[in-house]
Formats: structure tokens, C-alpha cells, sequence
């Protein structure tokens, strides 16, 4: 089983202190980042922190299948937030594979969806490839959008997970998910076998 723990509830300030350790580790790291809305808050926060990210490789979890300068893009939120900062960024491909990361940063929806694997969702599966194409059914009304996503054996291929929530309800629905509940893409993330997951949550 997996090896799941509540982070103390504060900020995001903490998440971005997970980062900075994994980042400030010698020799070469993988990270791989969320999307949504969070992110930009955290990314604010490292951009100030003067790391040297030049050992760093930092890879999505998922995008929507938009221009990198269209609003929606976790891609273009990204690079506009981290883009100078002297890390590597790797492209989600469709069918591409990814190598293991150090960390993965996971954010979840409403529904329980993480990176882009939704509940309901119609996916290209294929052997092997890291990277699937996805589309949610129903597109959610704020981001209609296809999308790429990792799948969840490379979600997984990592040292540890973090998985950062906000709000009551996506806490309740975790403590549903821990107290046995199989039905939402995050319950094999956290109740599956897999690398040690530390929750952040914040109000
Ligand atoms: O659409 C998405 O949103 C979720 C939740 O992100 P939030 O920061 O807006 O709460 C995110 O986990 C996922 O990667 C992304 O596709």
C-alpha cells in the first residue's frame, strides 16, 4: 500500500519549500509539474527564491492541446513563469515516453481527476507510451479542451509524489478516497501501490 501523509495545512509556501529541497539536491533532477490554476501561485514563489535550477529537467503532467500563448496553456504558464531560470523543459509528445522523475507534482479536480486522466474520458491507449491523448466527457466548461496527459505507470516512475489541493471539498473527497473509496483517478494514487505521496492542502 501506498505511503500517503498530510503535509501541516498552511500554503502554498510549503509546496514551494518541498520543491526548492528536491531542486537544491546535487546532481541532476526531474520534476514533473501540475496544471490548473495553483501552479502560477507556487511558480511566483520559486521565481523568487534565486534557485539554481541548471541540473533541472521539468516536464507537465498534462496540458491542454492549445497554442502556448492561449490562456489555457499549463505550457505557456509555465515558461512564462520559470522560462528564464535556466532549467530544462521537456515538451509533452503524444506518444512519447518519459524517463523517471525525483518528484511529481499532482493537483486534482473537483471530479478526482489528476494530471488529465478523468473520470469519464475518452483515451488513446497504447503499449508503451508515456504520454496519451485525452478528452474529458464532459468537457469541463473552464477548460474545453483535448488534452495530453501522462499516463499513471509514469505518473508513478518517481522518487515521491506531492499532490496539492485546495478547498473543503477536494479535502473531504481525499478523506473519502483514503477511508476506502476506489472511484475517483486519484484512489490509485493513493491507495494503489506507488511511490510515497505527501498531501498539501490549504483552505
Ligand atoms: O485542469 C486541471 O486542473 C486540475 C486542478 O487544478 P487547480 O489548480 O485548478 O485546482 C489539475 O490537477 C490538472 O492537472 C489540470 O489538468
Amino acid at each position: 500500500m501506498t505511503d500517503v501523509k498530510w503535509a501541516e495545512p498552511g500554503d502554498l509556501a510549503a509546496v514551494a519549500a518541498h520543491i526548492t529541497q528536491v531542486v537544491s539536491r546535487p546532481g541532476p533532477k526531474r520534476l514533473a509539474f501540475t496544471g490548473g490554476s495553483t501552479p502560477p501561485r507556487v511558480f511566483a514563489l520559486l521565481a523568487d527564491r534565486g534557485l539554481d535550477w541548471s541540473e533541472v529537467t521539468i516536464a507537465l503532467t498534462d496540458d491542454r492541446r492549445v497554442p502556448d500563448d492561449h490562456p489555457a496553456s499549463n505550457f505557456g504558464k509555465l515558461h512564462a513563469a520559470l522560462g528564464d531560470c535556466g532549467a530544462k523543459f521537456e515538451r509533452l509528445e503524444e506518444g512519447m515516453d518519459v524517463a523517471p522523475f525525483d518528484l511529481v507534482w499532482l493537483g486534482m479536480g473537483e471530479d478526482g481527476h489528476i494530471a488529465s486522466l478523468f473520470p469519464h474520458m475518452q483515451a488513446l491507449i497504447r503499449p508503451g507510451p508515456s504520454v496519451i491523448a485525452t478528452t474529458p466527457i464532459p468537457l469541463p466548461p473552464e477548460a474545453p479542451f483535448d488534452r495530453l496527459s501522462l499516463n499513471k505507470r509514469a505518473l508513478k516512475a518517481t522518487r515521491e509524489i506531492i499532490l496539492v489541493i485546495t478547498g473543503n471539498s477536494k479535502k473531504a473527497l481525499v478523506e473519502r478516497v483514503l477511508a476506502g473509496s476506489d472511484a475517483y483517478p486519484v484512489s490509485d494514487i493513493l491507495r494503489g501501490y506507488g511511490p510515497p505521496v505527501t498531501i498539501y492542502w490549504s483552505a
